[in-house]
């Protein structure tokens, strides 16, 4: 039987994961998964990890690394059949560690995006915070300005989003992700891609993804579940 194949996307705030990802999973039929998403879910069906979770969010702080496997790897081990993409998660090395005894890895993108752009983004960048949809009043505005697409409801924007939040969180990514980077490279997974438009790199990533997943996808191969 074909294998499964298991991707994550990682890059600074603005850098494009949500954007790309959203394209890869259309594209290829694989089951987008995000970080963010998860804790959201949690948060709102109100699970003891969710709980613990919000503590943190409402404190504008990052969700501990053993809070985050606790929510995310149990998912992943129901995902035996399917094959994925993650967004947000591995943050740290300590969660891609965890990650790594639970799951083998097929291919970890990495966006790499001038500051300046990430800038512009993420000062244009607005969100329907129910559903996590992202939006951005250049690249791709809503149907109605301030509205979500499917709702109707009111978009915000975040304010870790603005441009004095901004180089806190890239210096932090950069510290944070470096280990991680280095990592997926002595792996041999680690693809980098770097520009400042999306679509430019989009053909980049769709050539190399159509040489990695054709006839991969209804395998049964699987996440082992940590001890
Ligand atoms: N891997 C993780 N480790 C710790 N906390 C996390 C992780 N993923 C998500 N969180 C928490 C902290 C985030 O502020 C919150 C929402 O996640 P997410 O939607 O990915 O954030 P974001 O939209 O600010 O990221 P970005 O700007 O990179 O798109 O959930
Ligand atoms: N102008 C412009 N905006 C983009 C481009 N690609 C993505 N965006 C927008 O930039 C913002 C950040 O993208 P997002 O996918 O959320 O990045 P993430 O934080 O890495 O998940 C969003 O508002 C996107 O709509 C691009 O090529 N040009």
């Amino acid at each position: 039987m074909a294998k499964l194949f298991r991707a994550v996307i990682m890059g600074p705030p603005g850098s494009g994961k949500g954007t790309i990802s959203e394209r890869i999973a259309q594209r290829f039929g694989l089951t987008r998964l995000s970080s963010g998403d998860f804790v959201r879910e949690n948060i709102a069906a109100n699970t003891d990890a969710g709980v613990l979770a919000k503590t943190y969010i409402e404190r504008g702080l990052l969700v501990p690394d053993h809070v985050m496997t606790r929510l995310l790897l149990p998912r992943l081990e129901e995902m035996t059949r399917h094959s994925w993409l993650m967004d947000g998660f591995p943050h740290t090395l300590a969660q891609a560690k965890a990650l790594n005894s639970t799951c083998d890895l097929d291919l970890v993108i990495s966006l790499n995006i001038p500051y300046e752009t990430l800038k512009e983004r993420l000062s244009e960048r607005w969100i329907h915070p129910a559903s996590g949809r992202v939006y951005n009043m250049g690249f791709n505005p809503p149907h109605v300005q301030g509205r979500d697409d499917i709702s109707g409801e009111p978009l915000i924007q975040h304010d870790d989003d603005k441009p004095e939040a901004l180089v806190a969180r890239l210096r932090h990514y950069k510290d944070v992700a470096k280990p991680i980077i280095d990592l997926y490279k002595s792996k041999g997974i680690l693809h980098t891609f770097s520009g400042t438009e999306t679509d430019r790199i989009w053909p980049y990533i769709n050539s190399l993804l159509s040489t990695k997943i054709p006839g991969t996808l209804q395998a049964d191969t699987q996440c082992i579940p940590m001890p």
